[in-house]
């Protein structure tokens, strides 16, 4: 079989129409799985969304809560204002925090159809995307929180970056809908490769890992990939927040590339049939978190676990794709005293339709069909990723990071509070 294939079961419908039990085999070999209705299966999604608005309720009030309910998590960012961001963050990390081992257990149970031992991780992720031209205003503020990359857009990376388990099973929980401009990407192309990153967790300009896999959720679905595969977060460039709950657990005994990351000890043993083991490892989790905190941060000193990522120096043998980026072409260019009056000449041959390539460090030409080529900066007006790796879908190129869709006609881009890129018409030469 080719991997990544993606699969869309419906939990009702059933799952055991691809062998439940061989899910987790099927995820680590690469596989996305979409299990549609999945909280509604296990009898999760009315819970969770009632937690979720109790949190609302007591950090902004009833009749914020009531509004939440009637227009849905949608309108999240028109209901909680970004003064109040911060407390319903904190408590809703607080309320899902505490039904974790339960959920966890769910899962593997009902979905995975496992009865033997597991780890999850101590913590879901609560990510609330707001649209990305509200958040913008304030991502200085919020990089101080231990959340701050849960409302705003994560870079593409594997998840044993942040010393996650290289065995991890990634439940993604669609609570609001999922759409395209505000999802997940998923980079299929280089499944099963390790790229290499900065010392804070970065992916390096110079990587090439082709286009991202989106998918559209309705409220209750999840998408389950391996933590391994390079995953983003795509920029929310739509006027919806988007809402998702997720957690890695393992399926068997985690496996950590770093023996000494402090993240090891986050995995929490448990037993889909309540095994006293179980529930004792819980509670001694609970008991030792005060502790062990003090002694991590006694024995590591500033390091902590917002930081503490793999990096080029921590370990070696990573994959290295940087012989997959797009290689250079030659460009005459005359320039003028305008954008529009600088011209751009190349032989047609250099450059197929759909093709973009670098032409100097700073700018980058794509062939849109075959008589549009077009010039622009290499500079993701967003984060700066290099736009000669991204590619072209329906006259724009999308940045490779985080699938923001730029004009190549206008340099545009549907988050309009970044500034637009540069962009020059070309003529072909001979
Ligand atoms: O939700 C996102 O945008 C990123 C998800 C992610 O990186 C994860 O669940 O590990
Ligand atoms: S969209 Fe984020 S760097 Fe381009
Ligand atoms: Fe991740």
């Amino acid at each position: 079989m080719q991997y990544p294939r993606v699969t869309s079961i419906s939990f009702h419908n059933h799952i055991e129409s691809i062998a439940q039990e061989k899910i987790a085999e099927r995820v680590l070999c690469g596989e996305v799985i979409i299990v549609r209705q999945c909280l509604q299966g296990i009898g999760y999604f009315e819970h969770l969304q009632q937690i979720i608005l109790e949190g609302i309720r007591q950090t902004a009030g009833e009749e914020k809560a009531k509004q939440l309910k009637n227009k849905g998590f949608e309108a999240f960012h028109e209901v909680i204002n970004l003064e109040e961001l911060p407390s319903v963050m904190g408590m809703s990390y607080q309320l899902v925090r505490a039904l974790t081992p339960d959920l966890a257990k769910q899962l593997v149970k009902q979905v995975f159809q496992q009865q033997k031992a597991f780890y999850f991780e101590e913590e879901s992720n609560v990510r609330f995307h707001i649209p990305y031209d509200i958040v913008r205003q304030r991502i200085t503020e919020y990089s101080k929180f231990q959340w701050n990359g849960k409302v705003t857009p994560h870079g593409p990376h594997h998840d044993s970056w942040y010393q996650c388990p290289t065995n991890s099973v990634n439940v993604w929980m669609a609570i609001s809908s999922v759409k395209i401009g505000n999802g997940l990407n998923i980079y299929p192309q280089v499944y099963g490769k390790l790229l290499p990153c900065t010392k804070d967790g970065k992916i390096l300009g110079d990587q090439y890992f082709g286009s991202a896999l989106n998918i559209e959720l309705e409220p209750g679905d999840a998408i389950i990939f391996h933590g391994e595969h390079l995953h983003s977060s795509e920029i929310n460039s739509t006027d919806t927040t988007r809402f998702v709950i997720s957690l890695r657990m393992t399926l068997d005994k985690p496996q950590f590339i770093d023996d000494n990351s402090p993240y090891k000890n986050d995995y929490i043993y448990s037993d889909p049939n309540d095994g006293l083991k179980a529930r004792l490892a819980q509670s001694l989790v609970k008991i030792s978190r005060r502790f062990r905190n003090r002694i991590n941060s006694a024995i590591r000193g500033k390091e902590n676990k917002q930081n503490y990522v793999l990096s080029l120096d921590k370990v070696s043998g990573f994959d290295d794709t940087s012989s997959a980026f797009p290689q250079p072409i030659s460009v005459k260019i005359i320039p003028g005293t305008s954008v529009d009056e600088t011209k751009l000449f190349l032989d047609s041959k250099d450059l197929a339709i759909g093709q973009i390539k670098p032409v100097s460090q700073k700018l980058c030409v794509a062939r849109i069909d075959e008589h549009r080529i077009i010039a622009f900066s290499r500079n993701c007006p967003h984060e700066g990723a290099d736009l000669a790796s991204g590619y072209l879908r329906d006259g724009c190129v999308v940045c490779p990071w985080h699938n923001l869709p730029i004009s190549l006609e206008n340099g545009a881009s549907p988050c309009q509070s970044l500034p637009k890129l540069t962009v020059f018409k070309c003529s072909e030469q001979g």
